[in-house]
């Protein structure tokens, strides 16, 4: 007996179309065999389009505005809209509209100079739109692919190097978080600077720590509660424009305190049950530093959920492993676990790929979430 349950339904219908096309391919055949043929092409034999011709119009997203236009520089991005320091110093709310993403395949980021303005008639209150993204020096992008809009989620814009705020202790160093931040920068070409706070818990570096730091740009140490280590860490800063992370309770709030006075963040502050803290997933901010620079106070990558990366992509583009991207495995889906010819294994072997490299390569690849 046969049963039409839903699924099978759909397996029948898709099959009887599959049959009608093959039907429509051997007319085609008769029809050529006869002569009979239609050799229009087949946009226009078959395309509805063809015959009714819909020209899409695109809209200038500048029609409704003045030629007034004026530039500014993004300090947060909400879900619509975002946050706009003027050129003149004023800060205004700025809604983007899909029309404006969709032209620019990208939402604003945190750092993006931009042009907004308001609409022709509108009153003094009325809210000023996103109309331009101007065009980005660099940027920090989440590792991964593409999210399901096929956009790529831009961190932060215009940055020039990625810093990462990790405690030695209380809580112990995240190698993880620590992972994830160093691939993001090495495969956006930033450097990445690690700042070990609290290091006035303890005495020595642990050993894991003291190699992980041998692979990062660069790493100071700091303690927020006795201010070793800030001056210098103030030099690395100075103007440049630099991306913060760190996982909750590092003391990244304690630091931004230090380094831009009247930041006010809470320290310590009551986290929410969630456990996930007070950042909204999209929203960073950006602080201007009394001594020149800026920084971006991002969430971390893994709260705004990690698009993983395709293992074979993360066994080829993992920085430090290939020169030039030409990839010396022996097998071309080599994941330089224990594979025979597999030239990275070889070189850390040797000592050509630091090991601390190559187990953050592991830590990533047997990551979930
Ligand atoms: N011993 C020690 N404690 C520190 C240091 N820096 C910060 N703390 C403490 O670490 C705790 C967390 O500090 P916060 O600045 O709130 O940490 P955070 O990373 O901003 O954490 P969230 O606000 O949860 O994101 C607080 O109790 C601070 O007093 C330091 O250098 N040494
Ligand atoms: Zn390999």
């Amino acid at each position: 007996m046969m049963c039409f349950d839903s699924e099978n339904e759909e397996e029948r219908i898709s099959r009887s179309s599959r049959r009608d096309s093959r039907a429509r391919r051997v007319n085609t055949m008769e029809m050529w065999k006869r002569g009979t043929l239609d050799d229009r092409p087949i946009k226009e034999r078959w395309s509805r389009e063809f015959k009714k011709p819909k020209v899409k119009k695109i809209k200038d997203p500048t029609e409704k505005f003045d030629s007034a236009a004026l530039e500014g520089l993004v300090l947060e991005v909400h879900r619509r809209t975002c946050v706009v320091r003027l050129l003149g110093g004023e800060v205004i709310n700025a809604t983007y509209r899909a029309a404006v993403v969709h032209e620019l395949k990208e939402f604003p980021a945190v750092g993006d100079s931009v042009m907004v303005a308001r609409a022709k008639d509108a009153e003094e209150n009325a809210p000023y739109s996103l109309l331009r993204v101007l065009p980005r020096r660099s940027s920090l992008v989440r590792p991964g692919p593409k999210d399901k809009s096929r956009r790529e989620l831009v961190l932060a814009a215009n940055v020039d190097q990625v810093v990462v705020v990790s405690s030695v202790a209380e809580p112990p160093f995240n190698y993880g978080f620590a992972d994830r931040f160093l691939l993001a920068a090495n495969l956006c070409q930033l450097p990445l600077v690690m700042v070990l706070n609290k290091t006035d818990l303890v005495e020595n570096l642990p050993q894991g720590v003291q190699d992980f730091i041998s692979i990062v740009d660069k790493f100071i140490c700091v303690s927020c509660k006795s201010g070793a280590g800030l001056d210098a860490l103030r030099d690395v800063l100075k103007n440049k424009c630099s991306v913060l992370s760190g996982k909750s309770g590092v003391g990244k709030s304690s630091l931004v305190n230090a380094l831009v006075p009247g930041a006010a963040l809470n320290v310590g502050e009551v986290r929410s049950l969630d456990g996930k803290g007070r950042h909204t997933t999209t929203s960073s901010s950006l602080f201007e530093l009394p001594f020149g620079g800026r920084i971006i106070d991002t969430p971390g990558i893994r709260e705004l959920g990690v698009a993983e990366m395709d293992e074979h992509d993360l066994a080829r583009s993992f920085p430090g492993f290939f020169h030039n991207d030409i990839f010396t495995c022996k097998y071309n889906d080599c994941m330089h676990l224990n594979e025979p010819g597999c030239d990275v294994l070889a070189r850390v072997r040797s000592g050509e790929i630091p090991q601390a490299r190559y187990e953050s390569y592991l830590r990533i690849l047997h990551s979930e979430n």
